[in-house]
This record gives structure tokens, C-alpha cells and sequence, in this order.
């Protein structure tokens, strides 16, 4: 077969698949469509076709797909969002609802499928792979960087960098009147951009989903930050934490009397053009999702660690935990002092 190659030459080569397919899943994350991108482009110049399902699972269980060439990912490589579309799908969580994306994958003559998305994903591309036999390989697109087996996932850059827009602009008026910011950011079960951001904004405080003894430390902070005679403050809390920024603003204010101001960012962290280190984790890991799957790879994410490609078990990407960093959560405790 004829392939194309960067230099827009020629060579000879016969792939071991001739069409994959590929879907973004869950939450979105800036650098999907950087992803989808160079799994479009890579396997276009392996001389493999790809097939881009929209709406995630749910499209796949509806068979919502059509064939993208390389043309049809230009200038998307700087835009937010996916534009394949997401879902969180509740059919696809059935066998019955995964069987039938299965048969559409097998209609459209697809021999592997690429899902760009997070753990839940990465659940539903795992038991696609475990009861029906179609190579999978993922990619880690989440802003929440809460997969083990990746030093970050696609999007957590960006959002660590809306995030802390935010917190400077807040700082602003938080100084200006004297007051208590707690500061809300994404999250549900990690606290990976939380405490980025603390540490990048210069907080006071962060409260982490991670945290061991939660209710003891907001009292610990409230005691601490009053004696430090501190005229404003900036308090990152991450949702996952429990009770969220709600509950760390009521314990201060009925702790210490002090007027407290709540700012919850939501959804805000997911959009926006992707910075660099999300682009180009995004190329790299889309690039080299679809040479796993050419070299008979399955059911692996792949990702980066200890300086280049790294191939982990599906299940160990949910099973183990990435742990957020200790030294850094320690360092963000000695500079608010
Ligand atoms: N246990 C499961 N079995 C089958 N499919 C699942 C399972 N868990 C999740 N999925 C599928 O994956 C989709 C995405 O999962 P989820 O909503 O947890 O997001 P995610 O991939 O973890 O991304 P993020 O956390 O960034 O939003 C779900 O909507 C569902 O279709
Ligand atoms: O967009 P939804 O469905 O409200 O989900 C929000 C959740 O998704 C995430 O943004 C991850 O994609 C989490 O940080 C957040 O808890
Ligand atoms: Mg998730």
C-alpha cells in the first residue's frame, strides 16, 4: 500500500490494520481536538482510514461515526472543546449497549478504536476490549489529571492556567477590601489542579479531597490564618474536598466572624484555547496511541513518564492511585506563612 510521509514522498508499507476509529469521552478537555488531530494524521500517514464516532460512547452505541481524513482536522489544533462532541452515556455501562457499538465498529470495518477521555473511559473501553475483542488503546483527556500512569493528562495544563487567572484577578479585590477569598476549583475525586494553583497563586490554604483529617484542619487554618494578622486571604479549596468551597467558607465565617467571599470557577476550567504543554502532550500521545495499536497493542493507555512513551494496563490507569505531591503540598504550607 502507498503511504503518505512527512516529507509528502511515497513509501511502500502494508499496515497491520487498514481503519481505526477514534472518540473523545467524558468531561472535555482542551487538547482533544489537538488529539484527534494527530490520531487522524498519524494514521493517515500510515495509510490507515479513521473513523471519528461523535458523542463518545453514546454515538458508538448509535452509530453516529463517519470517516475523517486528514483534511478534516486542519485548523482545530488551537480550538477548546472536541469536536467530535462528548457524553457521559449511561447505555454504554450495559453489556447490551455495548454490543451494539460493537457491531457497528465491526459494520464499519474497524479493527481498533482510540478513546481519548479519563478513568470512566477507560472503563468503557475496557470491557469493549474484554467481551468483544476490538483493540483499544487510550488516551488520557481529562483537565482533572487524575490518571496513574501519565506524569498529566490532555487539558491539565489549561486549566491550571484559567484557574489561575481567576485567583490573580480575585487577589485584586480581595486586597482592596480586606477579605477572605475561598476559591472553588475542579476536582471531584483529586486534587491535582487545586494544589497547582495554590501553590502558582501563592495561597494561604488549600483543602484537597486528599486531605486525612478534613474538619480538623479548616479549624487549624482559621486559628492560624487570624494570628498571622493577614489582611486578605486566598483559600483554595478543590470540589472533591468534602463539602466543598461552601463548607470551608461556613466554617470560617462561624469560626471566626470574618466576612468571607466565595468564588466557585466551575466549568470555566474546561474551555479555552490549549496552551503549549497541552498541544504538544496531545500530539505526541495521539501519534503514538495509533503506532500501539499498529504494533498489535490493547487495552493500554498510553502516556508520558520518565521521558518518553508510556504503556499502561487499562485497569491499573483507575486501580492504582496518583497520588497528588506531597513535596508540593508541603511547600505550599512553609511559603504562606
Ligand atoms: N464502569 C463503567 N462501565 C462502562 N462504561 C463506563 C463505566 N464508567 C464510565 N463509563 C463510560 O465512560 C463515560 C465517561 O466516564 P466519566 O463520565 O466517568 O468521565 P471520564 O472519562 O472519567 O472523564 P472526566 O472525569 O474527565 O469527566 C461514561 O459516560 C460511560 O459511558
Ligand atoms: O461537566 P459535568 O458533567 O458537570 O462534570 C464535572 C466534572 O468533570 C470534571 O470537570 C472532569 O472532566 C471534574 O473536574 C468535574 O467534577
Ligand atoms: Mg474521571
Amino acid at each position: 500500500m502507498t503511504t503518505q510521509n512527512p516529507t509528502g514522498s511515497t513509501s511502500t508499507s502494508t499496515p497491520s490494520m487498514k481503519r481505526i476509529a477514534v472518540l473523545t469521552s467524558g468531561g472535555d478537555a482542551p487538547g482533544m481536538n489537538a488529539a484527534i488531530r494527530a490520531v487522524v494524521r498519524s494514521a493517515t500517514y500510515h495509510g490507515v482510514e479513521v473513523v471519528g464516532v461523535r458523542r463518545g460512547f453514546q454515538g458508538l452505541h448509535e452509530g453516529d461515526m463517519r470517516l475523517l481524513g486528514a483534511r478534516d482536522v486542519a485548523n482545530i489544533i488551537q480550538r477548546g472543546g472536541t469536536i467530535l462532541l462528548t457524553a457521559r452515556s449511561r447505555t454504554w455501562r450495559s453489556p447490551e449497549g455495548r454490543a451494539l457499538g460493537a457491531d457497528y465498529l465491526r459494520q464499519w470495518g474497524v479493527e481498533g478504536l482510540v478513546v481519548i477521555g479519563g478513568d470512566g473511559s477507560f472503563h468503557g473501553a475496557h470491557y469493549l476490549q474484554e467481551e468483544h475483542g476490538i483493540k483499544v488503546i487510550g488516551v488520557p483527556g481529562t483537565i482533572d489529571n487524575d490518571l496513574y500512569g501519565t506524569d498529566h493528562t490532555i487539558g491539565y495544563f489549561t486549566a491550571v492556567e484559567t484557574a489561575l487567572d481567576a485567583v490573580d484577578k480575585l487577589r485584586d479585590t480581595a486586597a482592596s477590601h480586606e477579605r477572605i477569598f475561598v476559591v472553588e476549583v475542579m476536582g471531584r475525586h483529586a486534587g491535582h489542579i487545586a494544589l497547582d494553583v495554590a501553590v502558582a497563586g501563592g495561597a494561604e490554604e488549600v483543602f484537597l479531597p486528599e486531605d486525612e483529617h478534613p474538619d480538623q484542619h479548616i479549624a487549624e487554618v482559621v486559628r492560624s490564618s487570624v494570628s498571622k494578622g493577614k489582611a486578605s486571604s486566598i483559600i483554595i479549596v478543590a470540589e472533591g474536598y468534602p463539602g466543598g468551597g461552601m463548607a470551608v467558607t461556613k466554617a470560617i465565617e462561624e469560626q471566626t466572624g470574618l466576612e468571607v467571599r466565595l468564588s466557585i470557577l466551575g466549568h470555566i476550567q474546561r474551555g479555552g484555547s490549549p496552551v503549549s504543554s497541552d498541544r504538544v502532550l496531545a500530539s505526541r500521545l495521539g501519534e503514538a496511541a495509533v503506532e500501539a495499536l499498529l504494533a498489535g497493542r490493547s487495552n493500554v493507555m498510553v502516556g508520558r513518564g520518565y521521558g518518553g512513551t508510556t504503556y499502561t494496563p487499562l485497569p491499573e490507569t483507575w486501580e492504582k492511585r496518583k497520588d497528588v505531591s506531597r513535596d508540593l503540598y508541603r511547600c505550599a504550607k512553609v511559603l504562606s506563612i
